[in-house]
């Protein structure tokens, strides 16, 4: 789409993604450590409020932020549907505004895909920085749209993985995701044949049924699990779930939002932040989950980086 188009040359163009995720990583990871240490000078971030589109089967997520400390006041809100199978709907789109904390005003509306996409991305990047084993080799990614490109992309910068595999519930879709992607990619025809000893693991589906059993999980893996934001949709099943190390990004999304975490009735081991800040262990030895759910305080550090980089761009122009 030309709007996605635009947004990804003006994030390449502002420097934000080139190399190494640019500065987005050390930002997040120091978001995360401020959450998780429930100081309201450094984040205030209540739980996402969502509120159902039934008829369109949907929801829409109101996600606000403030960081007293920094000067950061945000909020995205977030569309995101379950759509068809073949549906050329977007399945999230979504806007951020930064205001002024001092006076209401607001500082900027920004298109909010791209940065949902990067942040998301980033945040399991980091989590695998923190709980996967070192040596890995092989990395498998289920579902094949833009998540799964943004988490391509941030993942290979990272990390030197000797075969990323991808399945998708179409090969179609998988073989688009294979195109739209800059290095080489493996389609399997099945997800326990692209996770059969993989090292990491990433779900980007839509999914509101397990697509990840336990029993195909090398022990010791990494997964990061994006998908199933709702309390009754799931990604992973209960054998992994109850196997599995689980951290999450917040606690109370996780118990709040995640039908993989609540269904399957498991404790949330840690959140990043957590282990970001040494308070919590990496298990990297046992098999891991990262439970994504998305948080403001993600969209507010990006959002501030770039209206940053887009503040110094425009003034060297002049
Ligand atoms: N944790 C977080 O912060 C965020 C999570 N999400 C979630 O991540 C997931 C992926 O998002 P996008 O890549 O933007 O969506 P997308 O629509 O671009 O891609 C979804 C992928 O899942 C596949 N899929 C859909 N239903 C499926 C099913 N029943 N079984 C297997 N595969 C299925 C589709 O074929 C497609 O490959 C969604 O669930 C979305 O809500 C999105 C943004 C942020
Ligand atoms: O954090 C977000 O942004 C989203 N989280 C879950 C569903 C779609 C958007």
């Amino acid at each position: 789409r030309w709007r996605d188009y635009v947004s990804r040359l003006a994030w390449e163009r502002l420097g934000i993604g080139r190399g190494k995720s640019g500065h987005l990583i050390p930002r997040l990871e120091d978001a995360l450590a401020k959450f998780s240490r429930r100081d309201s000078a450094e984040v205030v971030q209540p739980v996402r409020t969502t509120v159902a589109l039934q008829k369109h089967r949907g929801f829409l997520g109101m996600m606000p932020c403030y960081m007293e400390n920094d000067g950061v006041l945000c909020t995205k809100l977030v569309c995101f549907y379950n759509r068809e199978e073949g549906s050329t709907l977007p399945p999230v789109q979504a806007t951020v505004v930064l205001l002024d904390p001092e006076y209401g005003n607001v500082k900027a509306v920004m298109e909010g895909e791209v940065i949902t996409c990067m942040r998301t991305a980033a945040v399991s990047a980091i989590s695998a920085k923190l709980l996967m084993r070192p040596g890995t080799e092989v990395l498998a990614i289920l579902g094949s749209g833009q998540q799964a490109r943004s988490h391509y992309t941030v993942f290979t910068e990272i990390f030197s993985f000797k075969e990323v595999r991808v399945w998708s519930r179409t090969r179609e879709g998988a073989e688009r995701f294979c195109r739209s992607v800059a290095g080489p990619v493996i389609v399997c025809g099945s997800a326990e044949e692209a996770v059969r000893g993989a090292d990491a693991i990433v779900t980007v589906t839509g999914s509101t049924e397990p697509v990840l059993c336990g029993h195909w999980v090398k022990p010791g893996a990494h997964v990061a699990a994006v998908g199933a934001c709702r309390p009754d949709w799931r990604e992973l099943d209960d054998a992994l779930m109850k196997e599995a190390v689980v951290y999450a990004d917040s606690r109370e999304g996780a118990t709040a939002e995640s039908g993989d975490v609540i269904l399957s009735g498991v404790e949330v081991f840690a959140e990043l932040g957590d282990v970001l800040n040494g308070t919590k262990a990496a298990h990297r030895e046992k098999t891991t989950v990262f439970k994504s759910l998305g948080m403001g305080v993600e969209d507010a550090v990006s959002a501030k980086l770039v209206f940053d980089k887009w503040n110094a761009y425009t003034t060297s122009q002049l």
